[in-house]
């Protein structure tokens, strides 16, 4: 009937509001859409702890109508540095008490037969794999696997990485988003002198590993001041050109629709570090804006340390999730130095570290609670009707008996 809504459309529209579930939770679209934004400055460790509490609990099911007994199955395939830090006995704790388990995936077995699992989280390198997982979500299409393994690939290679940046839609937003100009050297770094000449790329350049493999030396950065120096680095690799900005880097970490920012050190502007590394031919720097470096409560210039602006973020964010086809990853930006609002991007991490993981629980228990929603919606409404009946006679909002049901 074309402007009207069936009995069942209202009771389904009720037993939502009821349950205090959102509309367009669309756990067959992937589980993840349309959670409703959120977005915060990070204050890490306790206040995390403090935040999970907050946010998952507007999503919990009250229990009284029916026994609740679902539970999201979440199969993990990991690397063993990952595991590590993500399968913290405290988080696979929180996680239980929300009904969410995580079941380990055996690479050994075939995985259609495993399970079954809501959602498989992965993040593992290699063909095999990723024509495993491939082959998995089309047999399986009702399983959310995060992320798509041809989406990972594509960050995994420095080069492809920042590519369709420029092409964002951001035109009405409080700032703007560049990429550094790079270039590829895939073999003889001496004479890519040229080319970077040619390209009129300004040094300093940061040289970096082209492929992002999990290993240490795939992080393994340089900074290059001038054209004899490029001999002395290993290609393939990335030569991209240095942009100051003031020591302090933006973390954009995303899961799903929930955004969360944070500040780090990172490298100072160079003219304060260019006869030193000048001296060496190529300065190579350690990890310098990694989760220790944290600079959230660091008392530092405004200018430099305020944080991207919000509907700014919520645009970028939105149009990177297109692009990218990810829903789990961070961004990171650096503010180029003395502008207000003019960013780039340097790096984007697959399922990166610490500060992602309780929101990724968040986002699993919105998956279960989509899950149970779905299966309340399967039990007829004349059984919901009975129920209803039976819990309103026992708090005497209805006769004991006898009453009809018009
Ligand atoms: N183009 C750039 N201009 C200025 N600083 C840069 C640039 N690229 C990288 N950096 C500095 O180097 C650090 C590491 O760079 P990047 O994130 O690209 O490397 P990574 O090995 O992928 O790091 P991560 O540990 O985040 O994965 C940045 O946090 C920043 O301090
Ligand atoms: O904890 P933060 O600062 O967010 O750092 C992350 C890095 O940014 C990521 O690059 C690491 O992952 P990769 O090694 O897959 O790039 C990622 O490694 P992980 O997979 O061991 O968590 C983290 O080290």
């Amino acid at each position: 009937m074309f402007g009207t809504l069936a009995s069942g459309d209202i009771e389904t529209a009720r037993l939502r509001r009821d349950l205090r579930i959102p509309c367009n939770l669309g756990f067959s679209c992937g589980g993840f859409e349309d959670l409703g934004m959120r977005l915060e400055g990070e204050n890490l460790g306790a206040e995390e702890n403090r935040e999970v509490v907050a946010e998952t609990a507007p999503f919990q099911v009250e229990r009284p109508l029916f026994q609740q007994t679902q539970k999201l199955v979440v199969g993990y395939a990991l690397t063993s540095k990952k595991k590590k830090s993500f399968l913290q006995p405290k988080l696979e704790f929180m996680a239980r008490r929300k009904g969410i388990c995580f079941v380990p995936i055996d690479l050994n077995r075939p995985l259609s037969e495993q399970g079954p699992f809501d959602v498989v989280l992965h993040k593992l390198l290699g063909k095999e794999w990723q024509d495993v997982i491939e082959d998995y979500q089309q047999k399986h299409p009702e399983v959310t696997v995060l992320d798509p393994p041809s989406a990972i690939k594509r960050i995994y290679n420095r080069q492809s990485m920042l590519q369709g940046m420029a092409d964002l839609n951001l035109s009405d937003c409080s700032g703007s988003i560049y990429v550094p100009k790079q270039l590829v050297v895939l073999k003889d770094s001496a004479s890519s002198a040229d080319r970077v000449v040619e390209a009129g790329l300004k040094f300093p350049l940061v040289a970096k590993p082209l492929w992002i493999d999990g290993t240490a030396k795939s992080h393994q950065l340089f900074l290059a001041y001038d054209k004899r120096s490029l001999a002395e680095l290993e290609p393939p690799l990335v030569l991209q050109e240095f942009v100051n900005h003031g020591g302090v880097m933006f973390k954009v970490f995303v899961v799903g629709d929930i955004i969360k920012v944070v500040r780090r050190f990172s490298l100072p502007n160079v003219s304060s570090n260019c006869e030193k590394a000048k001296a060496n031919g190529v300065f190579k720097f350690p990890r310098v804006s990694s989760a220790a470096a944290s600079a959230d409560n660091a008392d530092l210039e405004p200018s430099v340390a305020e944080l991207p602006p919000k509907p700014f973020l919520e645009a970028l964010v939105k149009e990177l999730r297109t692009l990218l086809g990810l829903r789990l990853f961070n961004i990171d930006m650096i503010r180029e130095h003395g502008s207000k609002n003019v960013f780039s991007v340097i790096d984007i991490n697959y399922f990166p570290g610490k500060s992602l993981y309780l929101k990724l629980l968040c986002s699993l228990n919105m998956i279960l609670s989509e899950k149970q929603t779905n299966e309340l919606l399967k039990i007829p409404f004349c059984r919901l009707w009975k129920d209803a009946r039976l819990r309103a006679s026992s708090c005497r909002f209805l006769p004991q008996s006898g009453a009809s049901q018009t």
